[in-house]
């Protein structure tokens, strides 16, 4: 199952709300974006969505949550640790699988860095790693799709060619993007959040930029 369909999502830190009440229904070929200045709660709602679908997406986060130690194939591989046995993922640490190897390769490589397969994750740069996080939720490939900025250490080529994947790869994505003008691009429905609510809820054919820009 693709979408969602969640209502009443709160969030509140110290005492003070910072979400909600709201509801938020996503169906099946929506690319939905969230957009909002910075502290309107993007994140926030990122993560209450994803604590509701949980196995059924792919969730790349803001702060990426990659294991500087391990290479960038275990890196990616993580994204499957709760589909295979602990046999399987004990042996894939020491001595990975022939099939996961060539499918990561394939993934990263589509990615502008096949190369890097082995390399430690500490040692790469920021977009390279930020790559790393995406590769792992293509390779969990979860019918859904939760990117918290997944394009803001990418350059302009690479951040379309991502997008462009993500977009083509995943039946239903939410993404918060900063970028307003990617938003328009490869989302066809923009969500505008706004001190925790939802003050623009549009299909991306139906606006233009400055529309969005009065939330900022
Ligand atoms: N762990 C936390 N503890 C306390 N307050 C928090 C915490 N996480 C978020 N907040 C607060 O919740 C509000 C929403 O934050 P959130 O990170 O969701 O915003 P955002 O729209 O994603 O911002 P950005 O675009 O800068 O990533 C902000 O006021 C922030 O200070």
């Amino acid at each position: 199952m693709a979408g969602f369909d969640l209502s009443g999502l709160t969030a509140s830190f110290g005492g003070e709300r910072v979400i909600g009440p709201l509801s938020l229904k996503v169906k099946e070929g929506e690319q939905v974006a969230l957009v909002g200045k910075s502290g309107a709660g993007k994140s926030t709602l990122m993560r209450l969505i994803h604590q509701h679908v949980n196995r059924n997406s792919s969730l790349v986060p803001q702060e990426l949550g990659l294991v500087n130690a391990l290479p960038v194939f275990h890196n990616v591989f993580m994204g499957r640790l709760d589909q295979h046995g602990n046999w399987y993922n004990t042996v894939t640490l020491m001595r990975p699988f022939s099939r996961d190897k060539d499918k990561v390769r394939e993934l990263l490589k589509a990615l502008g860095m096949a190369e890097k397969l082995w390399i430690p994750t500490a040692s790469l740069s920021g977009g390279q790693r930020q790559r790393v996080a995406i590769a792992r939720a293509l390779y969990r490939s979860a019918p859904l799709l939760l990117a918290d900025e997944p394009i803001s250490a990418l350059d302009g080529p690479m951040a379309h060619q991502v997008m462009q994947l993500l977009k083509d790869r995943f039946s239903a994505s939410v993404f918060a993007l900063h970028d307003v003008e990617m938003a328009l691009a490869y989302c066809n429905r923009i969500v505008g959040i706004q001190d925790g609510q939802i003050a623009l809820d549009e299909p991306a054919e139906r606006l233009v930029a400055s529309d969005i820009m009065s939330l900022y």
